[in-house]
């Protein structure tokens, strides 16, 4: 009998299970793949690695073998610190038989408590002809790394615009078929735009409002596209339309939790509607991103724990890895007013940042929301160089809701990015 079963290793399974052990239960971890989960071996870090790798004249092999490099170190790292804790690492796929009860390897397993991180895999449309040799999902892509002439991508979210950054950048003809009227409709509406300026800059076609209506054999991806119909050509087509939750086949007998569109319903303490089971991360929906995962992994462990969580609850930053990175958190101003909020933007654009200017001067900005009564700071959408890395600062704005002149009282060092943030902020709050 153990205090926690976990039920997947990713980041969110893993994150729960470190912190309950750390923190003196007896834990199990279950996972038949490979510890790290989608993130760390089909996600967010091999795709990071060959964001950085690729270039004009990759060497494939030498950049697969980087990659490698880099996620089996990451995941050999995470199996010890588990292991170092106490958790007993289980390498078979888990069934849930009861509100204590799992099957996994033949063998039954007992415990108070039970965590489903069972994560999400792609989603297929319904498209004719996706089992068309060459019609791959990202798994398939990043399994068999290699150089492609033609790369057809459908959608245009955050997969497709980061895998075409990756092999436009190693030289290949990437076009993307998005059906939404601009990239990465989920975010900020000029985020999508600008990086869709960017791309076709780049060399990568971009069709928005695009309806795909067939793959041939070859492949060949047919598509319309404002009235007029087209026929793609390719090496390889990634299908990128989105993910669905891995909770197929979880459940035995009359066991079932509530779902909504297949994903694991649960109150704000991540309580499933059967009270020992809990459930975090893709299995739940909302943002399918790794932090948010990790947050709720551990905010599910402190409460096991009897402490108070500390994360788990705050806005979560979104970031696209392109070139320039994108980067938001908490609300854009369409989404505040559409909420009634009064809000006061700030925009500043960085064609006369010093830094953005001696690394090569790509377009971008800093845009901040702000409460327009309270001055407090609501969302930030970025577009820049490390965007990626500026956004925490506005995250730990957001979250502790501190307002345009707290803001201001750093002094913020010269020529670095995050100058930007004090112009924007001064935009939203001009003196006149
Ligand atoms: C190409 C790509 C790039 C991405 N890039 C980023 C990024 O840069 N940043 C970011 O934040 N997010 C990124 N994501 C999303 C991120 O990977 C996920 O949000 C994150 O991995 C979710 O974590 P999780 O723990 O909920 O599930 P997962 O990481 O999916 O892990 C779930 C685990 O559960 C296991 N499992 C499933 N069923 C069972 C069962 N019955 N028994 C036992 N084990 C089971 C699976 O084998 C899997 O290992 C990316 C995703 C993809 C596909
Ligand atoms: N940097 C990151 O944080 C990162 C990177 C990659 C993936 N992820 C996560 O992985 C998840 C899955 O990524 P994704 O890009 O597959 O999903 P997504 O939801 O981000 O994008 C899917 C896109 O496909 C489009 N689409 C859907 N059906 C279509 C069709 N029939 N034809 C053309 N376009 C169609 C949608 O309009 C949407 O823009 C995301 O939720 C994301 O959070 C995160």
């Amino acid at each position: 009998m153990y205090e926690l079963i976990v039920i997947g290793g990713g980041p969110g399974g893993c994150a729960a299970a470190l912190r309950a052990a750390q923190g003196g239960l007896s834990v199990a971890l279950f996972e038949p793949r490979q510890v790290g989960g989608t993130c760390l071996n089909r996600g967010c870090v091999p795709t990071k690695a060959l964001l950085h790798g690729a270039g004009p004249g990759c060497d494939w092999p030498a950049l697969a073998a980087e990659v490698e490099r880099v996620v089996s170190t990451l995941r050999a790292g995470q199996e010890k610190q588990l292991r170092a804790a106490g958790v007993e690492l289980i390498p078979y796929r888990a069934v849930v038989t009861g509100p204590h009860t799992v099957e996994a390897g033949g063998a039954a397993y007992e415990a108070a408590h039970i965590l489903v991180a069972a994560g999400s895999e792609p989603a297929l449309p319904p498209i004719p002809g996706l089992d068309t040799p060459g019609v791959v999902t990202s798994d398939g892509l990043l399994s068999d790394l290699r150089p492609l002439d033609r790369l057809a991508i459908i959608g245009g979210g955050v997969i497709g615009v980061e895998l075409a950054c990756v092999w436009a950048a190693a030289g290949a003809r990437v076009t993307i078929l998005e059906a939404a009227p601009r990239l990465l409709p989920t975010l900020e509406r000029e985020l999508g735009q600008s990086l869709a300026a960017q791309l076709r800059q780049d060399g990568v076609e971009v069709f928005t409002g695009a309806g795909v209506t067939g793959v041939a054999p070859g492949p060949a991806v047919a598509f319309t596209h404002r009235g007029e119909a087209y026929r793609l050509e390719a090496d390889a087509v990634l299908v990128a339309t989105g993910r669905r939750p891995a909770t197929g086949g979880l459940f035995a007998g009359d066991l079932l939790p509530e779902l909504e569109r297949g994903f694991l319903r649960v109150d704000g303490q991540f309580r499933t509607s059967i009270p020992s089971l809990y459930a975090i991360g893709d299995a739940i929906g909302g943002a399918m991103l790794a932090h948010k995962a990790e947050a709720e992994g551990r905010f599910v462990a402190d409460l096991l724990l009897g402490r108070t969580p500390l994360r788990g609850v705050a806005p979560i930053p979104a970031c696209v890895y392109t070139s320039p990175e994108l980067a938001q958190v908490g609300l854009t101003a369409d989404e505040a007013r559409a909420r009634g909020i009064p809000c006061a933007a700030g925009k500043c654009v960085l064609g006369g940042n010093a830094r953005t200017l001696i690394e090569g001067g790509k377009r971008g900005f800093v845009k901040l929301v702000f409460h327009r009564e309270s001055r407090a700071l609501l969302g930030a959408q970025l577009c820049c160089y490390r965007a990626t890395d500026l956004i925490s600062e506005l995250a730990l704005a957001v979250t502790l809701e501190l307002t345009a002149e707290q803001l201001l009282r750093p002094v913020r060092p010269h020529p670095t990015f995050g100058e930007a943030i004090s112009e924007a902020v001064e935009a939203a709050f001009p003196l006149s």
